[in-house]
This record gives structure tokens, C-alpha cells and sequence, in this order.
């Protein structure tokens, strides 16, 4: 099997390219760009003979011949995303448009990285693939969650009108090992703020929630999802939802007790509440998340302080 990963070079990528080529039979191919994502994520990799990587911007056609692509190149970080909003509607929509007509011209299934950002400030709450969501079309994440909406879509277009195979998974947030330190996202700002003895930077009101799947449990659910029948969209997620206060608490109690807890302004249109209905995945996929909250942020933690140079204190 020759797999593509596109954003093989990101957080959630490198680990995926990891469990893919502990298969012998598998040909890993990452495609990146390297805007958030890094050679090091890979280096355990570069020079072996079933494995390639391409500097390559998704926002242009790719030509090669493969199997399987798993599509998950876009920034994620809001932070990042925002940063050149039209370049990310454009990775999401012509990227996409780019690999489903590569998938078109050589037969390859393809598997989407949606998000939970679909949903918007969901109304309905946990959020099932059913719900059709409540997302601002001009606001500054748009970029994001409506690039994201109108990549489903074509997937589904492509689908009935090619009769391309795909897969669709919304990921809600996931954290582990290997996120950049300076991603922006919450559960990496805290940890690397408590590393750093820096205040953790909860933004109000605090009462927001998400509901965090640790990174390992989430490789399982996409390749599941590759490999089972349906084509989706399928939730990938942890249902174990938590405030933004809340886990700032965990963070502070596991890793620096001393540490202060700041309130600090939000983003526009900041989703208050989410946290997936995983009834579809342990149906379809016989998926369900195996790592809890409390012992997955140890390893995050063990990761960060090795990448900062900070020791653990006996
Ligand atoms: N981590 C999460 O919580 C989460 C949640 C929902 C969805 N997702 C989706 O999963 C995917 C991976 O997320 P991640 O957390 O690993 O993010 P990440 O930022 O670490 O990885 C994204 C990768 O895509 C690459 N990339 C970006 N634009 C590109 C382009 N135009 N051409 C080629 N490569 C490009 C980046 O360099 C990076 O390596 C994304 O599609 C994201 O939308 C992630
Ligand atoms: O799972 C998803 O579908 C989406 O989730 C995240 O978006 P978001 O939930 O906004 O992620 P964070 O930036 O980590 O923010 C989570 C919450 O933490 C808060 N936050 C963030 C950073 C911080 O320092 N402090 C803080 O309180 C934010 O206000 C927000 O309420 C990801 O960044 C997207 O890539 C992904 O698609």
C-alpha cells in the first residue's frame, strides 16, 4: 500500500506516519509545506526506504501515484490559522480540490481531517454528526471552520459525482507529544506556562469547554476509519469535557502547584461549548478513546520538558 500524508510534517501527522510505518507493508509519502509543521517530527524516518518527503504546498497540483491519502494539511492553531486567513481558505478549498483530483486520476480512497469547528457555537450540545452546526460566514475564524465546511463538501460532491472513495473524520481537539511549544493552543500554552513558571493565561470567561483526545487514541480512530466501509463524517473525539478553568486546575495541581492562574481577554466568536457524541465511531469503527485527561497530560509533559530543557524536580 503507498499512502500519502498530506501536513505529515504537523503534530497529529508525524504520529499517524509513525503508526503507518509500523506496517511492512506500507510506502509512507508525506507531503508539507513546513508553515506549522517540522523535519524533526520525522527524523526517525528520513533515509528509510519506505519512507519520502516532499516540500510541497497542497495549494498547488501533486502528481505521484498512491494508494491512500490521508488529507490533513491546513494550520490548526487558531493562532496560526488566523494568521494569513485567505492562504488558509485556499489550502483548505483548492487543496482539497487538489487531492480529491489526485485521488480521481489514480483511484486512491481519501480520508478528510475535518474539525469539530463545523459545529460553530454549537446549540446543541454534546454535538452529533446529524447537527448541522451554527458557524459565522464573515467572522475571523471562517477561514477555518468554513474552509473546513466547504472541503466536506466537495469530498461529497467528488463522491457522488466521481464515485471517489472517502472518508470524512471532524476531529475535536486533540493534545500529545510533539505540538509546537509556541502553538497557541490551550492545553500546550499551559503546560509550556507551567514549565516556564509563567502564569497559566485562562481566557474568560473560563466556563468555555472542550472535551481533549490524546493523540494516540486519535491516529487509531483515522486509521479505522480508512479501513472500515463508511465514508462519514464520523466524530473522532474525547467525550471528557472539561472548562478552560478546570483544566488550567489539573494543569496547576500535576505540574507546578505554585503556579498563578491569569484571566485574560478572549478571541471573537470563541466556541462556549463542545464536546463530541462518539455514538457513530464505537458503532461503525468500534472506536472509543482509551487515555483519560490526568494520564495523558504526563506524557505532554514529559515531552515539553525534555524540548525546554527543564528537569523534573524531585
Ligand atoms: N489538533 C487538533 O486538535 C485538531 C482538531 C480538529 C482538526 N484538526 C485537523 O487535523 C489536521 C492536523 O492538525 P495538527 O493539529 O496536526 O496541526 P499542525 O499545524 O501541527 O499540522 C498541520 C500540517 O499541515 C502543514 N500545512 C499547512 N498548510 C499546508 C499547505 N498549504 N500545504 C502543505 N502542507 C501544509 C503544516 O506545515 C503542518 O505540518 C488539520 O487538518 C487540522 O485542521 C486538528
Ligand atoms: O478541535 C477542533 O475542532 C478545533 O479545536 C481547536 O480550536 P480551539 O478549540 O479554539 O482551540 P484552542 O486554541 O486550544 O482553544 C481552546 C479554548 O481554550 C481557550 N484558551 C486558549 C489558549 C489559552 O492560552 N488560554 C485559553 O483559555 C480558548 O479561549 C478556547 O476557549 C484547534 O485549534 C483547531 O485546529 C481544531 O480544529
Amino acid at each position: 500500500m503507498r499512502i500519502l500524508v498530506t501536513g505529515g510534517a504537523g503534530f497529529i501527522g508525524s504520529h499517524l506516519v509513525d503508526k503507518l510505518m509500523e506496517n511492512e507493508k506500507n510506502e509512507v509519502i508525506v507531503a508539507d509545506n513546513y508553515f506549522t509543521g517540522s523535519k524533526d517530527n520525522l527524523k526517525k524516518w528520513i533515509g528509510h526506504p519506505r519512507f519520502e518527503l516532499i516540500r510541497h504546498d497542497v495549494t498547488e497540483p501533486l502528481l505521484i501515484e498512491v494508494d491512500q491519502i490521508y488529507h490533513l494539511a491546513c494550520p490548526a492553531s487558531p493562532i496560526f490559522y488566523k494568521y494569513n486567513p485567505v492562504k488558509t481558505i485556499k489550502t483548505n478549498v483548492i487543496g482539497t480540490l487538489n487531492m480529491l483530483g489526485l485521488a480521481k486520476r489514480v483511484g486512491a480512497r481519501i480520508l478528510l481531517t475535518s474539525t469539530s469547528e463545523v459545529y460553530g457555537d454549537p446549540l446543541i450540545h454534546p454535538q452529533p454528526e446529524t447537527y448541522w452546526g451554527n458557524v459565522n460566514p464573515i467572522g475571523v475564524r471562517s477561514c477555518y471552520d468554513e474552509g473546513k465546511r466547504v472541503a466536506e463538501t466537495l469530498m461529497f460532491d467528488y463522491h457522488r459525482q466521481h464515485g471517489i472513495q472517502i472518508r470524512i473524520a471532524r476531529i475535536f481537539n486533540t493534545y500529545g507529544p510533539r505540538m509546537n511549544i509556541d502553538d497557541g493552543r490551550v492545553v500546550s500554552n499551559f503546560i509550556a506556562q507551567a514549565l516556564r513558571g509563567e502564569p497559566l493565561t485562562v481566557q474568560k470567561p473560563g466556563t468555555q469547554t472542550r472535551s481533549f483526545c490524546y493523540v494516540s487514541d486519535m491516529v487509531d480512530g483515522l486509521i479505522r476509519l480508512m479501513e472500515g466501509e463508511n465514508t462519514g463524517p464520523v466524530n473522532i473525539g474525547n467525550p471528557g469535557e472539561f472548562t478552560m478553568l478546570e483544566l488550567a486546575e489539573t494543569v496547576k495541581e500535576l505540574i507546578n502547584p505554585e503556579i498563578e492562574i491569569k484571566m485574560v481577554e478572549n478571541t471573537p466568536d470563541d466556541p462556549r461549548q463542545r464536546k463530541p457524541d462518539i455514538s457513530k465511531a464505537k458503532e461503525l469503527l468500534g472506536w472509543e478513546p482509551k487515555v483519560k485527561l490526568r494520564d495523558g497530560l504526563p506524557l505532554m509533559e514529559e515531552d515539553f520538558r525534555s524540548r525546554l530543557g527543564v528537569p523534573k524536580r524531585n
